[in-house]
């Protein structure tokens, strides 16, 4: 069963702007913990673990051959957040003076607060593609939980699984549009599954084939019962795009469960993409996307390039993953 009704009430129950229109409403909500203090959880995020793999933090040299970049430095920088824009997990509450505590616990470059199903399985010790699939019928059936990212055409899917696994091409990724075409699973740890699918909006293929991928990945949203969460992803480098607010809608509309994946955040800004830097795009769609949701989406940044964000991912999916195999 899809984790929305038990996710949704993660979602800060304050006030959320008088113009916000309710795409996202829990349904039910389960009972609320209390915050703890510190955990282990917490400690792995100030200095995560690190998992010595043969082929691990290759040179990034399969990323944007057409268009070297130079990275920027990553944002340190955490930038104070309201209560009312932070995604608060499963399972956790504020109670009146924990907010010191609860700010305390947001992940880097992200509104995501690390609560206590966080736990030392996040990190990616093996990863081994499993199959390719092109009717959700068709996926596995083990029942495994599963996050899947999807996106625009070539905003950084396939990249983004390699960054979050250390592999280099465990995914197959492009400089043109319309890489993947299929379901593509890919089993963590023996215990869990990433899911790259393909891209909507432009791709270099025809159109029939483009409105048959569309078909199948909304048909799998709708239908996997173990998918944890989706991971929508929006490049950054670009100012927002009414494709992804559409996609973000559908979701929230459908009940699909979602977290917001900014990509391509070591990019410096261009007078061609609207000279802003990826901060201000980001922020820009944080703004546009608050018009559509009555609480914030957990959303984060991060890059393929310079691995920005990679571990507060795989600690963000530890948590939603714990929480989803016990409720
Ligand atoms: N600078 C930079 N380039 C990136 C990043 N992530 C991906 N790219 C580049 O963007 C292009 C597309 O990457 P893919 O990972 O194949 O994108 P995708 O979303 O899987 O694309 P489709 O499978 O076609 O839908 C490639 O040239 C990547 O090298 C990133 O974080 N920073
Ligand atoms: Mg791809």
């Amino acid at each position: 069963m899809l984790l929305y009704h038990r996710i949704v009430p993660r979602l800060l129950s304050l006030p959320s702007s008088p113009t916000s229109k309710l795409l996202v409403r829990p349904s039910r909500l389960p009972p609320r913990r209390p915050f703890l203090p510190r955990c282990a959880a917490l400690s792995a995020l100030a200095a995560p673990q690190t998992v010595d793999h043969s082929d691990a933090e290759e040179s990034a040299d399969h990323l944007d051959a057409e268009e070297p970049q130079e990275p920027q430095e990553p944002q340190e920088v955490q930038v104070k957040l309201p209560l009312d824009r932070l995604f608060l997990p499963p399972g956790a509450s504020v109670t009146p003076g924990d907010e010191e505590v609860v700010t305390a616990r947001v992940l880097k470059g992200s509104n995501i607060v690390l609560g206590t199903y966080a736990r030392g399985d996040a990190q990616v010790v093996n990863a081994d593609f499993i199959k390719s699939s092109v009717r959700p019928d068709d996926c596995p059936r083990d029942g495994l939980p599963e996050f899947a990212l999807v996106g625009r055409s070539n905003v950084g899917k396939s990249s983004l699984l390699n960054s979050l696994v250390r592999r280099k091409r465990l995914a197959l990724t492009s400089k043109k549009p319309g890489k993947t075409q299929c379901i593509n699973h890919f089993k963590i740890n023996d215990s869990w599954y990433l899911v790259d699918l393909p891209g909507y909006g432009y791709a270099s293929a025809p159109q029939v084939a483009r409105k048959d991928w569309d078909e199948f990945t909304r048909n799998y949203f709708l239908s996997r019962d173990n998918l944890v969460s989706v991971f929508l992803l929006i490049d950054a480098s670009i100012p927002a795009k009414k494709i992804d607010l559409d996609y973000a809608s559908w979701l929230g509309q459908n009940k699909v469960p979602m977290t917001l994946v900014f990509t391509k955040c070591d990019k410096r800004k261009k007078k061609k993409n609207g000279g802003k830097r990826p901060e201000e795009n980001v922020e820009c769609f944080q703004s546009l996307i608050r018009e559509y949701f009555e609480a914030a989406p957990p959303w984060i940044m991060t890059s393929s390039v310079t691995n920005q964000g990679r571990d507060e991912i795989l600690l963000h999916m530890s948590q939603l993953r714990n929480y989803w195999r016990k409720h």
